[in-house]
């Protein structure tokens, strides 16, 4: 057919179509009549098939087995589904030969503390599920890391928010979990004059969002939570205790673990939920954070990096109370075993419930000076030092802990120094960023071969001066 012929006959065709369809009486005699049938034929087939066509994709959608329970997608990942269950009731069953053991969730479980503490729940047999949003806050190339060194030891991390109140009430509908060991937050103090908000949202709403689930849950889980050192703020008595003041934060990070413990109580005094806070001081060691100093000053100082050191005024020395996760690891699992249940019940209380705070340091502060000499030797590299003045942005001058308490009640007992902890941390520094660069920069040639033959033979190599 011409195309001149088809316009012409689909024009007389979409004017003639009658108002109901079943009083259309064809004209025999009509030059038309052929086309026009046909053109009403091939429409009527498109319009059959089209709806042919969606039935099926309806009836493929409403019957593929994933689509009930519905999955729900959150910063990429998905929850939802049999298969997800599964996996979420074998990641929390306890080791049939830990009778005692505890169900505990781990939320941050992919962060520096939770990934320890999980491992170590899992050593002894407690049943672990680990929640984690895997945020960019830092690399989250580490943080899957330690999500595969979780796997490999049958540890489910689930993507997701503290936030999302539906996830979590799943995971208590899946589990009834004894204990939350809660260490899911946006840390670091300085970095909460760039991102203010993000405190707000994990440490403060997202807080509130987990008690209020755990309040509901059935049984109530004990909670164990990470508060920090830097409650302390501006206090100029050392060494800090529990039952100091805590109003005198000096950065956003401190004030929302003020406001956490403050609020922990709140539903402890109203929901009956057992809570313990623990004030973790300055916490590192292999896997740690590389946003915190003792990190970004190896990588800076590998790299032959100008590193920034903070000094009091009058040149007066700033120092922490730096503390070895395996220690914090202990202290958090005294923590666990020593917390009493919960009292309440469909979100009431029935009686007085646990409400502890504990200081987890490691009672001898050690100057920012020292620790970049402990570096030194371990690095063999001579650091390039710019002694700054302690920026008003959130750092205090000194952390140092009286744990007492600590001692008494969670049997805890830190036993790393600085210096044999900072030497573990440069061992795993080294292996793992040798690793992990493989084939993909000259950088890994010498890390590799520092990793392959040791320090002494790479320095022998590459190292530009004596030192
Ligand atoms: O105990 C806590 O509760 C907190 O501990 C940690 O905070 P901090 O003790 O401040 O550790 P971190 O940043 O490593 O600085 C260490 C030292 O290096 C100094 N510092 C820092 C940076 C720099 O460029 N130069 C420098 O001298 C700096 O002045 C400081 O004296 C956690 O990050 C935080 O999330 C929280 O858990």
């Amino acid at each position: 057919m011409a195309m001149s012929q088809l316009k012409t006959t689909i024009g007389h065709g979409v004017d003639d179509i009658p108002s109901t369809p079943g009083k259309f009486k064809p004209e025999k005699s009509s030059p038309f009549f052929f086309n026009r049938v046909r053109w009403y034929t091939s429409l009527s087939k498109l319009t059959l098939w089209f709806f042919l066509s969606l039935c099926l994709l309806l009836f493929l959608f409403f019957a593929s087995p994933s689509s009930s329970p519905p999955r729900r997608h959150l910063n990429g990942g998905a929850w939802g589904g049999p298969d997800w269950e599964r996996r979420v009731r074998l990641s929390a069953r306890v080791r049939a030969t830990n009778k005692a053991g505890h169900t505990v969730l781990v939320t941050g479980a992919a962060g520096f503390v939770g990934t320890h503490v999980s491992m170590a729940l899992r050593r002894r047999g407690d049943g672990v599920l680990g929640l984690d949003n895997f945020n960019d806050y830092y690399d989250p190339s580490l943080k899957r890391a330690r999500q595969k060194l979780l796997e490999r030891s049958g540890i489910f991390v689930v993507e997701g928010d503290i936030n999302d109140e539906a996830l979590l009430k799943k995971l208590f509908d899946v589990v009834a979990f004894t204990h939350v060991m809660h260490l899911a937050a946006q840390a670091g103090v300085r970095y909460a004059m760039k991102n203010p908000k993000s405190y707000i949202n994990s440490n403060i709403a997202g807080l509130v969002n987990l008690l209020e689930v755990c309040k509901s849950a059935v049984p109530q889980p004990a909670i164990v939570w990470a508060s920090s050192s830097s409650v302390y703020g501006l206090n100029s008595k050392v060494p800090f205790s529990e039952n100091d003041r805590t109003d005198q934060p000096a950065s956003l990070y401190a004030a929302t673990k003020k406001a956490g413990e403050e609020i922990t109580h709140t539903y402890n005094h109203i929901y009956g939920l057992s809570i313990t806070g623990l004030r973790f001081f300055t916490v590192y060691g292999p896997w740690g954070r590389p946003d915190m100093a003792y990190f970004f000053f190896t990588k800076d100082m590998l790299k032959r990096k100008q590193i920034t050191v903070f000094e009091g005024p009058n040149h007066s020395t700033v120092a922490r109370d730096f503390t070895y996760i395996d220690d914090i690891v202990k202290g958090c699992l005294g923590a666990l075993d020593t917390a009493k249940k919960s009292t309440g019940t469909g979100g009431k209380k029935k009686g007085p419930a646990q409400y502890r705070i504990f200081n987890l340091g490691n009672t001898s502060p050690v100057s920012v000076n020292d620790l970049v000499s402990i570096l030194e030797k371990h690095l063999k590299v001579k650091a390039n030092k710019k002694i700054m003045l302690l920026p008003r942005n959130g750092d205090v001058q000194f952390t140092h802990a009286n744990i007492t308490l600590a001692e008494r009640e969670l049997g805890y007992k830190p036993s790393t120094d600085l210096h044999t902890g900072l030497k573990k941390f440069v061992r795993w520094y080294l292996s793992y960023y040798s690793g992990s660069k493989k084939k993909t920069s000259c950088s890994w040639k010498l890390d590799l071969q520092w990793a392959c033959y040791g320090q002494d033979r790479f320095f022998k190599i590459y190292r530009p001066e004596k030192i």
